[in-house]
C-alpha cells in the first residue's frame, strides 16, 4: 500500500468493496456446500493447480483431460501453482467436466516464496524438484554472482542446477568459465550445458528436466525466454490447456503457470516473471553462511563461538581455506556477499 493517505469516502468504497467480496465468497461456498450435499459434484479426484486467480484456480486433474476451472472453499487459503489438490467436478448435460471445487491441499514438499509490495514473503510456487540458474557465455558472469543464485536456492531448499547456456559462444578448449562450473560441480552441483542455436543443443537439458518440475531463474540476457521457446513451441501448450469450456472468461495475468514439457518424459515448467527474477530477494548472514555448502562441515568448530570468520584465531573457516578444502575466491565471494547486506 502507498503511503499516501486514502479520504474518508475512498476508504468508505474500499471496506464496501472487501464487504461485498466476502459476501459474496460466502454465499458462494453456502451453494458449493449444497451443491457437495446434493451431490452435483463428481467424487473425489486428485490434481494440481497449473495456475491461480484469486480464489480461482487451473487445476489438472491427475487421471486425465485438460485443465478445469476451481474454485476454493471459504476454509482453503493461499494456494499456488504447483499445488497438489483434492478436488470434485460438476459435469453437464454431455458428460463434460465443466467446473470443479477444490476440497483440499495435498502437502508440500518444497515451496518458492518471494516479498510482495510489502516485503513480505509470500509463496507464489510449490513442489519445485529443481530451480535451473541460468548462465551463459555473453554476457560473461561474475562468479559472485553465482554464489549469490546457490545461496538464495539453498535457503529455499530446493536443489539448483547450473545451466551454462550459448556453449557455441565458448572459445575453443572451453575457456575460463569450463574451469569455474569445474569447480562447482566438485562441489556437487549439477551443471549442464546449453546451446538453442543447434538442433541438439538442449539435449543434456532435457535429461536433466525428465521427470522433474522445474523453474528457470537467472539474470537478463542469458537466454531464459529463447530456452523456454524451444521448450515449448506450441502457442497452444503455452496458454495452457485449458478445456473450451473452462477456458471461457479466462483472465490474462502474470500468475505463475504449470506446464507440460512435450519433449522430456514427465517434465514439468512452472515460469512467471516474478519467477525469472528469483535470487534477487534479502538474506540474512546465516543463511548466507550455509548457503556455502562446502561450509558446512566446519561450521560450530571456530573456537569463538561468536565467530564472523573474518580474522579470528582458530577460525575454522579460515584454516579450511588455509588447507585448500575451501576455494579461496569461494570465500572471497562469501565476504563480499555479507557485506553487501550491510
Ligand atoms: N549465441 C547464442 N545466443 C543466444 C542463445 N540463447 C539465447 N541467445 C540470444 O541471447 C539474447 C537474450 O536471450 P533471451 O532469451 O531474451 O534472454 P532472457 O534470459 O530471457 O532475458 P530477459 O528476458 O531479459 O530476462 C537473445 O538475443 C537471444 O537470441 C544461444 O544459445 N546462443
Ligand atoms: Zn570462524
Amino acid at each position: 500500500m502507498s503511503k499516501r493517505k486514502l479520504s474518508r469516502q475512498q476508504r468508505w468504497r474500499v471496506e464496501k468493496i472487501q464487504a461485498e467480496r466476502a459476501e459474496r465468497a460466502a454465499r458462494k461456498d453456502e451453494q458449493d456446500s449444497e451443491k457437495l450435499a446434493a451431490g452435483e459434484y463428481g467424487p473425489e479426484r486428485t490434481g494440481r493447480v497449473v495456475a491461480h486467480f484469486g480464489r480461482t484456480l487451473e487445476v489438472r486433474p491427475d487421471d486425465d483431460g485438460g485443465a478445469v476451472r476451481c474454485h476454493l472453499r471459504a476454509n482453503l487459503e493461499g494456494l499456488v501453482t504447483g499445488d497438489r489438490v483434492v478436488w470434485r467436478g460438476r459435469e453437464d448435460v454431455e458428460g463434460r467436466t465443466v467446473e470443479g471445487v477444490v476440497v483440499a491441499r495435498g502437502e508440500r514438499e518444497s515451496v518458492l516464496e518471494r516479498p510482495d509490495a510489502r516485503g513480505q514473503l509470500k509463496p507464489v510456487a510449490a513442489n519445485i524438484d529443481q530451480l535451473l540458474i541460468v548462465f551463459a557465455v555473453e554476457p560473461e558472469p561474475h562468479p559472485n554472482l553465482i554464489d549469490r543464485y546457490l545461496v538464495a536456492a539453498e535457503a529455499t531448499g530446493i536443489p539448483p542446477v547450473l545451466v551454462l547456456n550459448k556453449v557455441d559462444l565458448l572459445p575453443e578448449g572451453g575457456g575460463e568459465l569450463r574451469l569455474l562450473l569445474k569447480r562447482y560441480a566438485a562441489l556437487g552441483y549439477p551443471v549442464v550445458a546449453t546451446t538453442t542455436e543447434r538442433e541438439d543443443g538442449l539435449s543434456a537439458l532435457l535429461a536433466r528436466l525428465a521427470g522433474r518440475t522445474s523453474v528457470f531463474v537467472g539474470q537478463s540476457g542469458v537466454g531464459k525466454s529463447s530456452l523456454i521457446d524451444r521448450l515449448l513451441p506450441d502457442e497452444e501448450l503455452r496458454i495452457g490447456a485449458l478445456s473450451k469450456e473452462s477456458r471461457k472468461g479466462t483472465h490474462t495475468t502474470t500468475t505463475a503457470r504449470l506446464y507440460r514439457l512435450p519433449e522430456a518424459e514427465g517434465a514439468e515448467l512452472i515460469d512467471s516473471p516474478g519467477i525469472r527474477e528469483f535470487g534477487l530477494t534479502h538474506l540474512d548472514e546465516r543463511q548466507v553462511t550455509e548457503g556455502f555448502i562446502e561450509f558446512r562441515p566446519h561450521l560450530g568448530h571456530c573456537r569463538f563461538r561468536d565467530c564472523r570468520h573474518r580474522h579470528e584465531p582458530g577460525c575454522a573457516l579460515l584454516e579450511a581455506v588455509e588447507r585448500d578444502e575451501i576455494h579461496p575466491e569461494r570465500f572471497a565471494s562469501y565476504r563480499r556477499i555479507l557485506d553487501s547486506l550491510a
